[in-house]
């Protein structure tokens, strides 16, 4: 995450005497992340982490992602938990932000992912697919699927270019194909939708823990997959790499085993996901809040993706094995 509301230690004594969570004995704001600020506490009773929802986060969401980390870590997932005050409610206001304390969660991300890693990462994305099935008290539309992508671009389609030449012609022309070809019909539900390594914890080379499920929301199980495919399985030099990415799929297909139609639509549903977080960092690029405490991430990351994702010509290339083929 990343601070852009700062809290007074007055005002955090203040909410805080409204829980059972002792007094407070220090706070500071965690720089990692760019979505949301967050603040890690101690209190009497432990450790927390607070956070103050930013500009992404539609306030009208958020029982959707209290109630889903409830409903997950009933189903075994370890995922933070929602602490809720003495009146029994999880979310407050704090410094004019809604806010949210959560249990905090031992372990820590992996920078550079290892296919034992993937693997790891397959499984649980698979068990939290199925754990999610019967999350349903609340539903969430994904705001950054595909209908959610033009937008972005008007934002920043004037300013494309100064990040990178011809950049707004690509995300133009790709945008164009995928609004005609985004696959309907396929498997949904819930999907935790920004699953990256810095979201996953591991302890003693075990996942332990995910967290963030600030874009959670109801649409394809498989675009979840190919947001993964995205974000564990390229290298720093931009090649993809399919010993991860057999690894990841093998994982997640032991457990939720994909459909032909899922796997028939993993190349376009990729594309998709790269052009998602090219376009979110791209906008977030040309729009750092002075003052802020954020280091926004590099769109060209996911241009770079996104040219790998149009060279594929079959879901082979991602490391689908054989005996996952229909
Ligand atoms: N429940 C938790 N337990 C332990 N650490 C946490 C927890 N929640 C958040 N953190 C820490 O705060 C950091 C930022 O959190 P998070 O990834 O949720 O922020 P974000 O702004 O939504 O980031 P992102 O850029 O991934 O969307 C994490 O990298 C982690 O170090
Ligand atoms: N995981 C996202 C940031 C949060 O949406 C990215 O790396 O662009």
């Amino acid at each position: 995450m990343a601070v852009y509301t700062d809290v007074t230690p007055e005002e955090l004594e203040a909410f805080l005497a409204t829980y059972e969570l002792g007094r407070l004995r220090a706070f500071k704001g965690i720089a990692e992340g760019v979505e949301n600020s967050n603040y890690l506490l101690q209190t009497e009773v432990g450790s927390f982490i607070l956070t103050l929802y930013e500009k992404r986060v539609n306030p009208a969401d958020l029982p959707f992602f209290i109630g889903l980390m409830e409903h997950l870590a009933r189903r075994g997932i370890d995922c933070p938990q929602p602490v809720r005050n003495r009146e029994g409610v999880a979310l407050g206001t704090l410094a004019g932000r809604p806010a949210l304390i959560a249990t905090f969660l031992l372990g820590t991300s992996v920078r550079r992912p290892t296919a034992a890693n993937c693997a790891a990462l397959g499984a649980a994305l698979a068990a939290l697919h199925k754990a999610g099935a019967d999350f349903t008290g609340y539903s969430r539309v994904n705001a950054l699927s595909v209908a959610g992508w033009r937008p972005l671009y008007d934002q920043a389609a004037a300013r494309a270019d100064t990040v990178a030449p011809g950049l707004q012609v690509l995300i133009a022309d790709e945008l164009s194909v995928l609004e005609e070809h985004w696959p309907k019909g396929l498997p949904a539900g819930v999907i935790h939708a920004d699953l990256f390594p810095d979201n996953v914890f591991f302890t003693d080379g075990r996942l332990s823990g995910l967290i963030d499920f600030y874009f959670a929301c109801n649409d394809l199980l498989a675009y979840d997959v190919a947001i993964c495919l995205n974000a564990w399985c390229f290298e720093p030099d931009g090649s993809y790499n399919q010993t991860k990415g057999r690894a990841l799929l093998a994982a997640y297909g032991a457990e939720r085993p994909l459909g032909a139609d899922e796997i028939a639509a993993l190349p376009l549903l990729a594309r998709g996901a790269a052009l998602r977080f090219l376009l979110t960092r791209l906008v977030d690029w040309l729009n750092v809040p002075p003052g802020a405490l954020v280091r926004p991430h590099d769109p060209l990351e996911y241009l770079r993706k996104l040219r790998f994702h149009r060279s594929v010509e079959s879901p082979r290339d991602y490391g689908i094995a054989e005996g996952q083929m229909a």
